[in-house]
């Protein structure tokens, strides 16, 4: 008996479900697939594919890495392997869902059992009824959570003559500086982490107070329960992983949410979409420090603190009133950590047009900048070129004449044109 397991989000070997799945089977062959349509997507710079390519070399068991289009690999591996079962964990991301569809169905031709496992979530969305608010979603996701580990030793993958694709290739053709972000040091960041003052310190970018785990969640290299068992003390932490599933539940029961706003009312605000501002946006020169230094940090580290990803996301489509959409292609190309739907769900959430029941929420980015980076640390670091000004003046260009971009838009002005178009 032989099963392909088709490692996806769950690069790890240790507590994953779909080797507990296999274990029954003589041989197991855990295959990767570098898929066409998603590289095509990405950008020659993208550090994802790096982290990928070194979670594969550091798993600690032979992985068959290939390089095409998904359903064209699996048609040559199901002719080539015979296997008896294809194993996977199940997708819920639209993009992710339609390939595993496809390869299902591929499957069922070959007459090959193909298994869905469930995991790299503490609850499994399909459990807890609709919920439109996050609030009533916690509570029942707190009733169910699904906390068991596996301990499975791999070892009977044998060693197979196939045409399969090395990596390192994808990388020579990669521009890459600094990494940021390497899943080697997913175990000891989780280790070392201070959870207890998690609840201090999240809200402080200029401060090393958040996790950081987001790459190793997204790309399951750690097992969420891992995650779970060690934060569990902090229930704030806890609140920001269930974060991450209530939208998985909103795209489950709300599945138009793709690209339609989850808000009905909303579905016709007219953006300006002024190219000027969009470009102004993209490349750091807004003329607000905050902005600029959450732009510059999302560039260089593919990474940005969650309270300056709302101060942009806000910036973005209420003082520009640019549309979320091109704000969450923005942060697709550059975030490490991106999940298709966490991305999209926040998008419209900061752009007041997603799951949430405050009806406006407009971030002031001066009092933002003034409360979460009072001594400027956070925009000094990313805008050096302004670190001899007083703070006082980088937290607020519309009072003082930087010498650097002038503001593009007005925040106070803005607001009311804002109000409008969100009536
Ligand atoms: C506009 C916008 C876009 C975002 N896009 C993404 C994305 O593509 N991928 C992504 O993983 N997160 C996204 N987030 C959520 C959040 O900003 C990041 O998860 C967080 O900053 C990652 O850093 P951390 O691991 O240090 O987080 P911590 O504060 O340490 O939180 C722990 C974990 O909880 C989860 N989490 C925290 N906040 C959120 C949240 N608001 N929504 C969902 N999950 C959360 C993440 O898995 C995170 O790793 C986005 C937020 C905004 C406002």
């Amino acid at each position: 008996m032989r099963a392909i397991v088709w490692l996806k989000r769950d690069l790890r070997v240790e507590d994953n479900r779909v080797f507990e799945e296999a274990k029954n089977y003589k041989e197991i062959i855990p295959v990767f697939i570098f898929d066409d349509q998603i590289l095509a997507d990405l950008m020659s710079y993208d550090k994802r594919l790096v982290y990928i390519i070194n979670a594969i070399e550091n798993i600690g068991i032979k992985v068959y890495t290939f390089k095409g289009k998904t359903l064209e690999i699996f048609k040559r591996l199901l002719d080539e392997l015979k296997p008896d079962a294809v194993i996977t964990q199940k997708a819920y991301s639209w993009d992710g869902e339609e390939r595993v569809k496809q390869v299902k169905n591929l499957c069922s031709l070959y007459n090959v059992k193909f298994i869905e496992v469930f995991d790299g979530l503490l609850v499994n969305p399909e459990l807890i009824p609709p919920k439109k608010v996050f609030t009533s979603f916690y509570k029942d996701w707190l009733k169910y959570l699904d906390l068991e580990r596996t301990d499975v030793k791999v070892k009977n993958i044998p060693i197979i003559d196939l045409k399969t694709f090395d990596p390192k290739e994808l990388i020579s053709q990669l521009k890459i500086d600094t990494v940021y972000f390497k899943p080697q040091d997913c175990k000891e960041r989780l280790k070392s982490f201070d959870f207890k003052n998690y609840e201090k310190t999240r809200d402080y970018p200029y401060l090393d107070g958040t996790s950081k785990l987001s790459p190793c969640i997204r790309f399951g290299i750690i097992s969420i329960r891992e995650i779970f068992e060690r934060s569990k003390e902090s229930e704030s932490f806890l609140r920001e992983l269930a974060w991450r599933e209530f939208w998985y539940h909103i795209k489950l029961n709300f599945p138009w949410t793709k690209d339609l706003e989850f808000q009905e009312k909303r579905r016709n605000i007219q953006w300006e979409n002024n190219q000027k501002f969009i470009d102004a946006f993209l490349n750091a020169s807004t003329g607000y420090p905050i902005i600029d230094a959450g732009i510059r940090q999302l560039i260089q580290e593919k990474w940005i603190h969650n309270r300056v990803r709302m101060i942009l996301g806000s910036f973005l489509t209420k003082d520009l009133l640019v549309d979320w959409r091109i704000g969450e292609e923005f942060f697709k190309h550059h975030l490490i950590d991106y999940d298709q739907l966490v991305n999209i769900g926040n998008w419209q959430w900061i752009a007041s047009v997603g799951a949430d029941p405050n009806p406006l929420r407009i971030f002031n980015p001066i009092l933002q900048a003034k409360r979460f980076d009072p001594n400027c640390e956070y925009i000094k670091k990313y805008i050096p070129e302004l670190k001899n000004l007083p703070c006082h003046q980088l937290h607020d260009p519309l009072t003082y004449n930087l010498p650097y971009h002038k503001p593009i838009v007005n925040h106070y002005e803005r607001v009311s044109i804002v109000k409008l178009k969100y009536k």
